[in-house]
């Protein structure tokens, strides 16, 4: 066979491993995210059994580095990367092109080898989206971020004075939740709110309704595990708006990392005088999610200044909260102990 054709693989092998090693070297040691860093490394191992299928020999007795025309034709940007966002985005550029490239001159002596490559490919995609929601989420929601649960209250005026009160605490989000109003009055309520927190650094959440978040202009929807999918949400809302989703185990946590979600709720921690359950997966869970996931997470389920102490020792230092803000006699001041008490 042509040395040449050797020589190519050899080169786009080389970078494709070596774009995968920076993209596992950020997540592992740059972000500590457990769960990326295995997805990484599960690839990582899956195009190293594809490319052993190659005669390794034949790849390094075709290579000469010093020949090669392309290692002093260097493009402007190549040496300098403006943040974390562009070095991301610059590997996994180089880790699909070299898979490309390994795909196509695959197809000339394995056909077998250049699907494997292909579907090597195609899991990149998924991994650049997981990687780059996650990073974007993180700094959106920082550590010490509380989520507030709202209804739409007996009236306007109850519903527009609790908001007021909320985001003068600097509540990272309201959620917009309520299961009783008919469409038209929750329209009008979520306008309500959306008018309230255009401006402020409050994000508008709504419940289960990603066509009532679409017609406010809300920041975003929340979705259960029976309810409309992320991908199904992102239909109705357009790319640009937040999804989040309740998850109640690891693999649903997982799963929702893996579908581009952009923060999950985690839960039910404790007993909830808003929402009744007969399963809890409680701190184990929360242990869980903060050992591996780093897409920002929201412990949900009977949390109040009592016990938010055990949820940040169990390493989540985001809550969503209801009852312990609504039935306070000072929503303000329960934020603002929150928001203390999970800072790191
Ligand atoms: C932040 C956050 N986490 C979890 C939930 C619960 O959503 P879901 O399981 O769909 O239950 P309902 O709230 O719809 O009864 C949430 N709303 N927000
Ligand atoms: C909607 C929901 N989902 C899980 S717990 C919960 C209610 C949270 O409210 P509270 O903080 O009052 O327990
Ligand atoms: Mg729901």
């Amino acid at each position: 066979m042509d040395i040449s054709l050797w020589r190519t693989l050899d080169a786009a092998a080389n970078r494709a491993s070596e774009g995968l090693r920076v993209l596992e070297d950020f997540v592992r040691y740059g972000q500590n995210d457990k769960f990326l860093t295995s997805e990484l490394k599960s690839l990582r191992h899956q195009l190293d059994s594809t490319l052993q299928q190659f005669d390794r020999r034949a790849s390094i007795h075709a290579r000469d580095t010093f020949g090669d025309v392309g290692t002093t034709v260097q493009g402007k940007l190549e040496q300098a990367r403006g943040n974390w966002a562009d070095l991301l985005t610059a590997n996994f550029k180089r880790l699909q092109q070299a898979l490309r490239s390994l795909e196509e001159h695959a197809k000339l002596i394995d056909g077998e080898a250049a699907a494997a490559l292909e579907q090597a490919r195609y899991r990149t995609y998924s991994l650049e989206k997981m990687v780059m929601t996650t990073i974007t989420a993180s700094t959106m929601f920082a550590a010490g971020a509380v989520y507030v649960l709202i209804d739409g209250c007996e009236s306007e005026a109850k519903l527009k004075a609790l908001a007021a009160k909320l985001i003068e605490a600097e509540t990272d989000v309201i959620q917009l939740r309520d299961k009783t109003l008919d469409d038209r009055t929750l329209v009008a309520r979520a306008q309500l709110l959306r008018q309230q927190t255009a401006g402020t650094s409050t994000k508008l959440i709504i419940n289960d309704r990603p066509d009532i978040a679409r017609i406010v202009s809300a920041d975003g929807v929340h979705v259960g595990q029976e309810e409309l999918t992320v991908a199904q949400a992102r239909m109705v809302l357009g790319p640009s708006k937040l999804v989040g989703v309740s998850t109640h185990n690891i693999d649903q946590a997982r799963q929702a990392v893996r579908d581009g979600a952009d923060y999950i709720g985690i839960g039910p921690t404790f007993p909830s005088g808003t929402k009744s359950f007969d399963h809890f997966p409680g701190l184990d869970f929360l242990r869980e999610v903060a050992d591996e996931i780093t897409l920002p997470a929201f412990a949900i389920g009977g949390i109040e200044l009592t016990n938010v102490s055990q949820v940040a020792a169990a390493g989540i230092h985001r809550v969503a909260v209801s009852g312990c803000v609504n039935q306070a006699s000072d929503p303000q001041q329960v934020v603002v102990t929150l928001k203390k008490q999970l800072a790191i």
